[in-house]
């Protein structure tokens, strides 16, 4: 099972979505950026890292969600973080979009964030 770190960025009541390039695995879903760990490295530096990495902005973890298990082949763990700076360049994805939570439904998404974008909505709505 590899572990699969991804970023929930929000700013201004919005989050940031990706869409996966035309070469990549799961071409042209959407999905939280992040990506794998490396060796004996933690999960927030390993996040911070990737995003930096895939979309040159800065970002801060502040809450874990719920951790999906996807066919006992991929955890994905998710981070809500709040945007601390940059501007986005897509370096590794084809696109993105900043969008209220109400749209993510819209969008089709890789199977394993389906329960991430489920508890996003949720708690979202607490937050009103
Ligand atoms: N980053 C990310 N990967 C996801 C999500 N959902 C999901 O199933 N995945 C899968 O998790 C794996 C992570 O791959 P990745 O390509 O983003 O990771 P990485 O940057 O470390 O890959 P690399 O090996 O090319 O360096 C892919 O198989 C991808 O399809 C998600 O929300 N975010």
């Amino acid at each position: 099972m590899i572990t699969v770190v991804c970023a929930l960025i929000e700013h201004n009541n919005r989050v940031l979505i990706a869409q996966r390039g035309e070469k990549m695995q799961q071409a042209l879903l959407w999905e939280f950026p992040g990506g794998k760990l490396e060796r004996g490295e933690a999960e927030t530096d390993g996040l911070v890292r990737e995003i930096q990495e895939e979309l040159a902005i800065t970002v801060q973890p502040y809450q874990r969600l719920s951790a999906v298990n996807h066919n006992n082949a991929l955890q994905l763990v998710p981070y809500l973080c709040h945007f601390r700076g940059g501007i986005v360049q897509l370096l590794e994805h084809r696109a993105y979009y900043w969008v209220v939570p109400e749209e993510l439904p819209k969008y089709t998404w890789c199977p394993a964030d389906v329960p991430v974008v489920e508890e996003y909505l949720q708690l979202t709505k607490c937050r009103d």
